[in-house]
């Protein structure tokens, strides 16, 4: 008799704890404006709007003083963790280690930016569905389409171009089992050689699948980055 597999739950986890210093704006991106309500309320709303999704975790600064104002404490499927860290990776690991617990090992993390207010919930089925059971976890991505060069120098002169075959952008969410990504995350060795989950996994030797997102799932980094995405949500899924 084989052992029965549990199904795993799949909770989101998104680090909300940067300064947003690209955008150089008056106060953290994350609580700009855009599309009507605050930018990580979006992401919120896709994972509360998915049934597939068990619950939210919201990770920000100690010090933040805007989330209680976006975030009620009575809102359904949201907990917010006050754990945020130096680096994006560090915020990620402060959250898995305070869910230790609370989540199971084989239970499915899908750490999101909060900076990605385009999600949908479509868009979380389509990252559940296509990796499936696969125990490297994977990630939506866009595939590379313009051509791609590499500069050097301090004015960037284009010495070489890259070929663009199998080359893909990586968004959010970046799923994996609670244990693989804290063992990940728990064992990089730099944390600022870390830009993101998929990275930590795949120094372990592991492969993460890469499922194809959308473009309006960009991440708003910088200011003319907020039109972009304000185009997609008004546009809706
Ligand atoms: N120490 C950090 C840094 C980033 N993030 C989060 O990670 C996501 C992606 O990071 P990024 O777009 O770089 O946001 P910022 O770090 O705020 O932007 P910048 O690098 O321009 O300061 C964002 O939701 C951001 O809030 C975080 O939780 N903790
Ligand atoms: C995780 C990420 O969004 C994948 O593209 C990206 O690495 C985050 O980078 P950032 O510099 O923390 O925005």
């Amino acid at each position: 008799m084989t052992a029965s597999k549990t199904t795993p739950r799949y909770f989101a986890l998104l680090p909300a704890a940067g300064v947003g210093a690209r955008m150089a704006a008056d106060g953290p991106k994350q609580y700009l404006t855009v599309g009507g309500k605050p930018m990580l309320r979006h992401a919120v709303d896709a994972f509360r709007a998915s049934d597939l999704v068990a619950h939210t975790y919201v990770v920000v600064s100690a010090a933040d003083g805007q989330i209680d104002g976006v975030l009620p404490a009575d809102l359904d499927g949201v907990t917010v963790l006050r754990c945020g860290g130096a680096t994006r990776m560090d915020t990620v690991l402060n959250a898995l280690r305070e869910l230790q617990g609370v989540v199971a090992g084989g239970d499915m993390i899908m750490v999101h930016d909060a900076a990605r207010p385009g999600l949908t919930p479509a868009l979380i089925a389509k990252l559940i569905d296509g990796v499936g059971d696969d125990a490297a976890g994977g990630l939506l991505a866009l595939p590379v389409v313009d051509t791609v060069k590499r500069a050097t120098g301090v004015v960037p002169v284009a010495a070489t171009t890259v070929s663009r075959n199998g080359l893909w952008l990586a968004q959010t969410p970046q799923m994996f089992s609670y244990e693989l990504l804290l063992r990940a995350l728990g064992s990089a060795p730099d944390a600022n050689a870390i830009t993101d989950d998929a990275s930590a996994v795949e120094m372990l030797g592991l492969s993460p699948r890469l499922i194809e997102g959308h473009p309006r799932n960009l991440k708003v980094t910088l200011p003319a980055d907020i039109r972009i995405a304000e185009m997609y949500l008004a546009a809706g899924e």
